[in-house]
């Protein structure tokens, strides 16, 4: 049995509507180790949602679903619904965007981080629930006290070490971080993410973190992995993804500025106009060229493949060489 953590293959997921087929994610290939951070980066729209939910089999039943999720070898995607109970929490969690809406208002933060410990460990003692619950909290640097408080009376970035303590209720060996740091001001933000890098260092878990600010995961990250229109376009190391694209959506990206006044979507991609393409309406080319700056007639025959340019890079451009 493969020893890797989670390795995605060949991962489409198609919402079906009634005004058509949306394509969220179209062949996506990704592997993630134990004590690594993968980040994947992406404008709003682009599938990063879908990718996360999907890894634990969270979709709708509107979607329709092919390739295969590997977590420790095993599927996510055909396993039996008591296997997927088991790997939900106890083998991979998820940290959702959003904490205010995620927590329940009217029950103590204890108690809700003690709903997953109970279910998958009923045979722990009420006080040793209670002891873990207080390490948890130490863990996301909060007193082992605020277990008896209630939602409102957290910060935005108290409630999300929360969701933190909560996805690492069960020691999971993978945690996927959803937009961890959406809506809170810099310095919270900046705090959370190194909370969560710490934890990589201490726990060994491997951690998928989705952002659409590729600036936030360029210096937490081992690799980024960036998304357009359902694909994985570029996929690199954190430095080269960052700091040196080859994929001009990549280059966009991480020259993107700040855009004021619009919290979900707070840095634009620089240069770039227009939006990402209506997922019903691709175009037969590149999905990318009606934005491109670096456009050219053969963009426009067939889409790219995701293609190697040497140690570990991989971009879907026709015009890398020309870069
Ligand atoms: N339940 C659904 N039914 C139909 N279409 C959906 C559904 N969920 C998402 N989509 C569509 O799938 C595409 C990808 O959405 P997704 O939320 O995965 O992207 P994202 O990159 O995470 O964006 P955001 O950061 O805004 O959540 C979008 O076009 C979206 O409208």
């Amino acid at each position: 049995m493969s020893r890797q953590l989670l390795s995605i293959e060949g991962l489409s997921v198609t919402y079906r509507t009634a005004e058509g087929d949306v394509p969220a994610v179209r062949g996506v290939d990704l592997a993630l180790d134990h004590g690594e951070i993968l980040g994947v980066a992406g404008e709003s729209g682009c599938g990063k949602s879908t990718l996360a939910s999907t890894i634990l089999r969270l979709q709708p039943p509107s979607a329709k679903v092919e390739g295969r999720v590997l977590v420790r070898g095993e599927d996510a995607l055909t396993m039996r619904w008591g296997d997927l109970r088991a790997l939900r929490w106890a083998g991979a969690s998820i940290v959702f965007q959003g904490a205010l809406h995620s927590l329940n208002p009217v029950q103590r933060i204890g108690a809700q981080i003690a709903e997953p410990i109970e279910l998958h460990e009923p045979s722990l003692s009420e006080a040793d629930t209670g002891r873990r619950i207080g390490d948890l909290l130490e863990q996301v640097g909060l007193p082992a006290e605020r277990a008896r408080a209630y939602p409102h009376q957290l910060s935005g970035g108290q409630r999300q070490r929360v969701m933190i303590a909560m996805a690492l209720a069960c020691k999971p060996d993978l945690v996927i971080a959803d937009e961890p740091t959406t809506a809170l001001d810099v310095m919270v933000q900046s705090q959370v993410l190194n909370l969560l890098s710490g934890l990589v260092n201490d726990l060994g878990v491997g951690l998928m973190i989705i952002s659409h600010d590729l600036s936030v995961l360029a210096d937490l990250c081992d690799r980024i992995a960036v998304m357009y229109a359902g694909r994985v376009v570029e996929l690199g190391s954190a430095d080269d993804v960052f700091g040196a694209p080859l994929h001009p959506y990549a280059r966009a990206l991480s020259a993107a500025f700040p855009r004021i006044g619009d919290p979900a979507a707070r840095y634009a991609p620089a240069g770039l106009g227009g939006d990402p393409p209506d997922l019903r309406l691709l175009p037969p080319g590149c999905s990318f060229e009606p934005r491109c700056p670096r456009a050219a007639e053969t963009c426009r025959g067939a889409e790219p493949r995701l293609e190697g340019h040497g140690s570990g890079r991989l971009a879907a451009c026709f015009r890398v060489e020309e870069s």
